[in-house]
């Protein structure tokens, strides 16, 4: 369980440095046997090892992209975490596998590059975990996987370049964003070495979409869970004398994570990815790829998509590019991504990017930020807002930050600044008060503040021909920003009617494509409205309910799977003396400020000259409606016009605490 407490995984280190066992052979640890543990865990904190995980559904591809990784890793150093080190199987010839027999990890002889090969060999560890998936409680695992792994190259005194994940196909990544996170915060030794650095989504072309249609749970696809039996391998189980698929699942049918939506689970891979490889393009028509990577876009407009076959990429599509120590030192500080993101972080990213589109489509400019390649990283100043990309005054999005910035308008873009812990967040490894990342889950708990430290910015794709082929498809998104309340029983009527006609649809195998574009005025009648909620592949959001004060809730739909649940505390509602001071100026981003510079000054001591006039203006605070709306002909006065009519006035008494 996250939280609990773990053992040190780097502990192994000083246990291993007097060329002790533990699975390592002499020879294997004689080279590094004089290095000072304590001096070389200096350089290694100085210098992390980035850690990538590779995560996608079942099937995807993920083992034969990691083969092709690591037999085209030209004199790369990685260290590899899998659940079937014989399920990798890689080309020896090509691989100088190190390590040692006995323990976890593999252990053959260098293998002689033949003479015609023109690559370097890459030089690699590979720890296998026995059991367990990395986003589930066997998290603990993991850690201890990895701290195995840089025990490894402590004892060969050979600092890795790369380390590569491969999670199981039900892996959640945001939970295992989540554990990297809170192994860091709560300090654990290994986390001192090694830093998460990119989240690698495979997705199969030829399933995708059909998958995304799915009304499946996890649960009504025995293979994808552990049964008990040892027959919950899925793909390349082996001889079903233990679970042998990598990492393999430990959720049985009876765990509530089994409850859980396959598409819920297929959109959540997707989202949280720097990088989507876009597999099996050999199985897909032009026509069925551009469907899929259009939709894949629309999901997550900044993640870089690579087109494979076999999961033949270029290495540095996939890696992050100069993490040897010489290039860390030459460089300048590489921008957050989505792996030190999180949920409320994505979300403001996914609602700048879909105003972005939405203002450049209105504005005839191009739909897409102009990010040319896999490096060029898209970041966002503390409050998540997308430098460079700031709409002007009276625009959806606009930040008033400067003094002269006196009008009134909807600081509808902004994210707000909680985080729940429905994802797991571990109690134990929560930061405290006004630290970042700290998230507020208990009734004790007074208060939710901003993730405003968290920069978050993914790497996107140039993205110009995406934007036509979502044209082509009818692919569009939309964000619905109010500030006022819904009603509670109006909202879950419609929240309930949404997705039953998704049920609907995905039963009689319908893509969200497969009726006619609905018209403005559809909502006049049910069957209209059942066209407009049809077409809605994915929305998600934060949702003021007019009776919840002072809880903020979020929206999560994706196709048949929706959620409507408490997130946290508005800011609002929390007395300004309790904010943390650095994190006042994101959290009045999220506000329906006149001017937030005013405000910051009445803030700052100044009230009482001004009489507090700034703000008493902010009337509603961050209280908001700010949901996104992903789909396939969508109808966006349909779908505002019938929110609007879950929407009432502000209760009297809400304003400011
Ligand atoms: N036609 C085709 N088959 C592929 C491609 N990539 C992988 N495969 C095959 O798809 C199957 C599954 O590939 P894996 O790499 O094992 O997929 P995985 O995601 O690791 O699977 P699990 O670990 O079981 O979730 C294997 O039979 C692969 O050979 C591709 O691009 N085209």
């Amino acid at each position: 369980v996250h939280g609990t407490a773990r053992p040190s995984a780097f502990a192994r280190v000083r246990a291993l440095s007097g060329g002790a066992g533990g699975g390592i052979s002499a020879s294997a640890a004689a080279p590094s046997a004089a290095l000072d543990p304590e001096k070389w865990l200096a350089r290694q904190r100085d210098f992390p090892v980035p850690v990538t995980i590779i995560s996608g559904f079942l099937g995807a591809g993920k083992t034969t992209l990691l083969k092709h990784v690591l037999e085209n890793g030209d004199g790369c150093r990685v260290g590899v975490l899998v659940n079937d080190v014989a399920a990798v199987n890689i080309d020896a010839k090509l691989v100088a596998q190190r390590g040692a027999a006995g323990g976890p990890a593999t252990a053959t002889a260098a293998g002689a590059l033949p003479a015609t090969a023109a690559r370097t060999p890459l030089e690699m560890d590979m720890v296998q975990l026995q059991n367990g998936c990395i986003c589930c409680s066997a998290g603990d695992e993991m850690f201890g996987a990895l701290g195995e792994l840089i025990s490894l190259s402590y004892m060969k005194g050979a600092r890795y370049d790369h380390v590569v994940v491969e999670a199981s196909g039900v892996a959640e990544p945001r939970l295992v964003r989540d554990a990297f996170q809170e192994a860091d915060a709560a300090g654990y030794q290994v986390m001192q070495a090694v830093r998460l650095a990119r989240m690698v989504t495979v997705v199969d072309a030829s399933t995708f979409a059909e998958q995304l249609n799915s009304i499946q749970k996890l649960r009504d696809r025995p293979e994808l869970l552990d049964d008990g039996g040892g027959g919950a391998a899925g793909a390349g189980a082996g001889d079903g004398a233990a679970p042998l698929a990598p990492f393999a699942p430990v959720a049985s049918p009876a765990d509530p994570a089994a409850n859980r939506a396959i598409v819920d689970l297929l959109v959540e891979q997707v989202e949280t990815a720097d990088v989507v490889v876009l597999n099996k393009l050999d199985c897909v028509s032009a026509q069925q790829a551009a469907l899929v990577r259009s939709l894949v876009l629309e999901l997550n407009g900044y993640a870089h998509v690579v087109d494979a076959t076999y999961g033949r990429v270029a290495l540095e599509e996939v890696l992050p590019a100069g993490y040897s120590i010489a290039e860390v030192q030459a460089r300048a500080p590489q921008p957050e991504t989505v792996a030190q993101s999180n949920e409320v972080m994505d979300h403001k990213a996914a609602i700048d990017l879909a105003l972005q589109k939405h203002r450049s489509a209105t504005d005839g400019g191009s739909a897409e930020p102009a990010h040319t390649s896999v490096g060029h990283a898209h970041e966002h100043d503390v409050a998540g807002t997308a430098a460079g990309a700031e709409p002007a005054h009276g625009e959806p999005g606009h930040v008033c930050a400067g003094s002269d910035c006196g009008h009134e308008h909807a600081h509808a873009s902004h994210g707000h600044a909680h985080e729940h812990d429905a994802a797991g967040t571990a109690a134990g490894a929560n930061p405290a008060h006004g630290e970042p990342g700290h998230v507020c889950a208990g009734s004790d708990c007074g208060h939710e503040h901003a993730h405003a430290s968290h920069g978050h910015a993914h790497e996107h794709d140039a993205g110009g021909g995406e934007t036509t082929a979502s044209a082509r498809f009818g692919i569009k998104s939309f964000v619905y920003a109010r500030r006022r309340p819904f009603e509670r029983a109006r909202l879950t009527a419609l929240f309930d009617e949404l997705t039953r006609v998704q049920r609907e649809e995905a039963a009689a195998g319908r893509m969200p494509n497969a009726r006619e574009t609905p018209s403005a005025s559809a909502d006049a009648d049910a069957g209209g409205r059942s066209a407009v909620w049809a077409a809605v592949l994915r929305s998600k959001g934060f949702v003021w309910l007019a009776d919840a004060e002072p809880s903020a809730h979020y929206w999560s739909h994706a196709r048949v799977h929706g959620e409507l649940g408490e997130l946290g505390q508005w800011w609002a509602a929390v007395p300004r003396d309790t904010w943390p001071r650095e994190f006042v100026e994101s959290i009045l981003t999220d506000f329906d400020a006149p001017s937030k510079a005013a405000v910051l000054r009445e803030l700052d001591g100044e009230g009482a000259r001004s009489g507090g006039a700034a703000l008493e203006r902010v009337g509603v605070g961050d209280r908001r409606q700010e949901l996104v709306f992903i789909g396939v002909g969508l109808d966006e006065a349909a779908i505002s016009a019938a929110l609007d009519e879950c929407l009432v006035d502000v209760p009297a008494g809400i304003g400011l605490a």
